[in-house]
C-alpha cells in the first residue's frame, strides 16, 4: 500500500482593523500639517479640515516650536474634525501632547522619546509611527515589536525639513531597499507631489510589496485648493496601492508579542543558517514522494541523499547533517536500515526526524513507528493528528503514559495542544503536528506553538507532508551544526533560558512555516490552474521564500 501524506489548512481572513479604536488604519493620504509651513493667515484646523474633505485618512500635527500649552489646545481641535472624517490623528513627536489629548497615535524620529519608552506610556493600542532612514533602522523598529509603520527619511529635496548639507534623499531605490527588508507598513514623504508621486510609488515597490501611502506637507498645505490638491494626490495613490497584503497591515495593528517575535527572528535566522550551510539530508523515505523530496530540500537549500542499504545505511548517515525516517513504504529490510541509520546518528549527535506514515493503519506500520521511537532517540516527530494521535494512545500503556484524544471526522483533535506537549515530554522529542492550525512542542513540552499559515491547496498534491518533514530535517541540521560549530549541542538544550528555545522547536516551526507561506505565495501570484501548476509555483516558491518573508507572514502563537 502506497501512503502518502497531507498538510490540511484553512486560508483564514483577517478583517484590517485597530481593534482598540475601531478604526481602520489607512496610511494611504496622509498629511501633515506643519504649522510653520502654513501660508500667513491660513488656519491649521481649517486645512486640516479641507484636507479631510479631499481624503486625507491620516492628519498629523507637527509643530516644533508651539509651546505645550497652545499644542494641545490646537491638538484637540485638529483631533475634532478628523474624528468628523474617521481619519486617524497623530502627534509629531509629543508623547506628552499625544497622551493629554488621547490622540490616535504618535510619530517619532530616532532622535526622540526611545520607541519602546513610546509605547510603554501609550499603551498596546495607540498606533506608533517612526522614522527609519536605513534598513538597520528599519530591523531594528521591526523587530522591537513596537511600531505600527515607518516613515522614512525624505524621498526628494524638500525645504520643509532641515537637513545636512552632505544629506541624500532617498529616491526611489533607497525606499526600495527598506521595503525590501521590512515586514512594517512604510510611509514615503519629502517632496512628494501631485507629479511624481506615481512614479515614486511605482519605481520603489518590491515583487510583494509597495509604499502604504504616501505623505506630504507643503503639497497640500501650501496649495492653493487643499481639498482638491488632496483629491488629486489620493487618485493618484489609491490605484498603486495594490500589493499591501493584508497580513502585513494586520501585523502592524497587532504587533507580535515580544516573545512570539523572537521565535519569528530565530526561525528567519535558521532560514538564513540553512541556506548558508547547505546540510545534507539523509533520508529513508517513501517510493512516492522521493523526487519530490529531493528537490524540495534543493529548493530550500539543502542537499538530498537517499540510500535504503542495510549496508551503507550507516555509512552515509556519518557524515550528514540530519537523518529523516519515512515509514510511508515500509519493507524489512528498510526497517533495519531505518534503526541502523537511526542508531548511528544517535552516537553521533545528528539529529533523526521520524515522519510515522499512516503510523496506525496496520500492525506492521504501528510496531515499525513504536520501535523506532523507543529503540533510538528521535530527536523531532512530524505527523498529522491521526499519526501523532496513534502515537500518543500506543504509548499510552507504557509508564507516564500519554492520553491520545482521538480525531475528529475532519482531521482535528480537540486537545492537540496537550497532545503534542504531552507526547514530546514522554517521548523527548520535538512534536510537529500538521493539521487544520500546525502545533509544535518543545522536547519537554513546555514551549508549544500553534501556527497558522498555509493553504488548502496542500491538501490538493501528494507528498507535501513529507516534503515538510524533510524541510524541518534541513532546518534540524543547519541548527545543530551551528550550535557544534560554537561547540554546543541541540542535544544538551534545556528548558531553562525563557530566551533561548529548544533548536528541534525553531526547526519544527521553520519546516512548516516555510511549506505554509511558500503555498501562499504561489497561490497570491495567481496563474493556478490546477495541481500541477500548484505543485510548479509551490517549489518555486520554496526556492524563492526568504527571512524577510518569514518575518512578514508567519503568523505564529504560543498556546
Ligand atoms: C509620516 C512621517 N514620516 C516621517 C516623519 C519625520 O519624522 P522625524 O524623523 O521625527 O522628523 P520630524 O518630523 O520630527 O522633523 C514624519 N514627521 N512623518
Ligand atoms: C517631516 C519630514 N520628514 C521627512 S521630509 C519631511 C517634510 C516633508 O515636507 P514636504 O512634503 O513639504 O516636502
Amino acid at each position: 500500500m502506497l501512503q502518502t501524506k497531507t498538510v490540511t489548512t484553512t486560508t483564514k481572513t483577517t478583517t484590517i482593523i485597530n481593534k482598540a479604536e475601531s478604526k481602520p488604519l489607512d496610511l494611504s493620504v496622509y498629511v501633515v500639517i506643519d504649522v510653520s509651513v502654513l501660508p500667513a493667515g491660513r488656519d491649521a484646523v481649517a486645512v486640516a479640515e479641507q484636507a479631510l474633505e479631499g481624503g486625507a485618512t491620516v492628519i498629523q500635527l507637527r509643530a516644533k516650536h508651539l509651546d505645550t500649552k497652545s499644542f494641545i489646545e490646537l491638538s484637540n481641535k485638529v483631533k475634532a474634525v478628523a474624528a468628523k472624517f474617521g481619519a486617524l490623528f497623530v502627534v509629531n513627536d509629543r508623547v506628552d501632547v499625544a497622551l493629554a489629548v488621547d490622540a490616535d497615535g504618535i510619530h517619532i524620529g530616532q532622535d526622540d522619546m526611545p520607541l519602546a519608552t513610546a509605547r510603554r506610556l501609550l499603551g498596546p493600542s495607540k498606533v506608533i509611527g517612526v522614522t527609519c532612514s536605513n534598513t538597520d533602522e528599519v530591523n531594528s523598529a521591526v523587530s522591537s515589536g513596537f511600531a505600527n509603520y515607518l516613515g522614512t527619511c525624505a524621498v526628494f529635496p524638500t525645504a520643509t525639513k532641515a537637513y545636512a548639507p552632505d544629506f541624500t534623499p532617498l529616491g526611489a531605490t533607497g525606499l526600495n531597499s527598506l521595503l525590501q527588508v521590512s515586514t512594517l507598513p512604510i510611509v514615503a514623504i519629502g517632496g512628494i507631489n501631485v507629479e511624481n508621486v506615481e512614479q515614486l510609488i511605482i519605481e520603489s515597490q518590491t515583487a510583494l510589496k509597495t509604499v502604504a501611502g504616501c505623505a506630504v506637507v507643503s503639497a497640500i498645505v501650501c496649495a492653493q485648493n487643499p481639498t482638491q490638491a488632496t483629491k488629486d494626490l489620493a487618485a493618484k495613490i489609491h490605484p498603486l496601492l495594490k500589493h499591501n497584503s493584508e497580513s502585513s497591515i494586520a501585523r502592524s495593528l497587532n504587533p507580535r508579542p515580544p516573545r512570539v517575535q523572537l521565535l519569528v527572528n530565530q526561525v528567519a535566522q535558521a532560514l538564513s543558517s540553512v541556506r548558508a550551510s547547505t546540510p545534507l539530508v539523509h533520508s529513508i523515505t517513501n517510493y512516492v514522494v522521493m523526487n519530490d523530496n529531493a528537490n524540495v530540500l534543493l529548493a530550500i537549500g539543502a542537499s538530498p541523499i537517499m540510500a535504503h542499504s542495510t549496508k551503507e545505511a550507516s555509512d552515509i548517515i556519518s557524515f550528514c547533517g540530519s537523518l529523516v525516517l519515512n515509514i510511508g513504504t515500509l519493507s524489512d529490510p528498510w526497517i533495519d536500515a531505518m534503526h541502523i541509520a537511526g542508531k548511528k546518528a544517535n552516537s553521533l549527535g545528528i539529529p533523526v526526524v521520524l515522519d510515522p506514515v499512516g503510523a496506525g493503519a496496520t500492525p506492521l506500520r504501528q510496531s515499525t513507528c513504536v520501535d523506532l521511537v523507543t529503540l533510538i532517540h528521535t530527536d523531532i516527530v512530524k505527523g498529522n493528528a491521526g499519526e501523532i494521535s496513534f502515537l500518543a494512545g500506543a504509548l499510552a500503556n507504557t509508564s507516564g503514559g500519554v492520553q491520545s484524544r482521538g480525531v475528529d471526522s475532519d482531521g482535528t483533535m480537540s486537545e492537540p495542544a496537550h497532545v503534542v506537549r504531552s507526547l514530546a515530554a514522554k517521548v523527548n522529542s520535538a512534536i510537529a503536528m500538521s493539521g487544520p492550525v500546525d502545533y509544535v512542542s518543545d522536547r519537554v513540552g513546555k514551549d508549544v506553538v500553534a501556527v497558522s499559515n498555509g493553504n488548502e491547496w496542500l491538501g490538493k498534491i501528494t507528498g507535501t507532508g513529507c516534503d515538510t518533514t524533510t524541510l524541518v530535517a534541513a532546518f534540524a541540521a543547519a541548527l545543530n551544526a551551528e550550535l557544534k560549530g560554537k561547540s554546543l549541542s541541540a542535544a544538551t538544550w534545556t528548558a531553562s533560558d525563557d530566551e533561548s528555545f529548544d533548536p528541534y522547536l525553531i526547526a519544527g516551526v521553520g519546516g512548516i512555516l516555510c511549506m505554509c507561506i511558500a503555498a501562499e505565495q504561489a497561490i497570491a501570484q495567481g496563474g493556478i490552474k490546477g495541481p500541477m501548476s500548484f505543485k510548479t509555483a509551490l517549489f518555486d516558491a520554496i526556492a524563492n521564500l526568504t527571512p524577510e518573508m518569514i518575518q512578514r507572514f508567519a503568523r505564529v502563537d504560543f498556546v
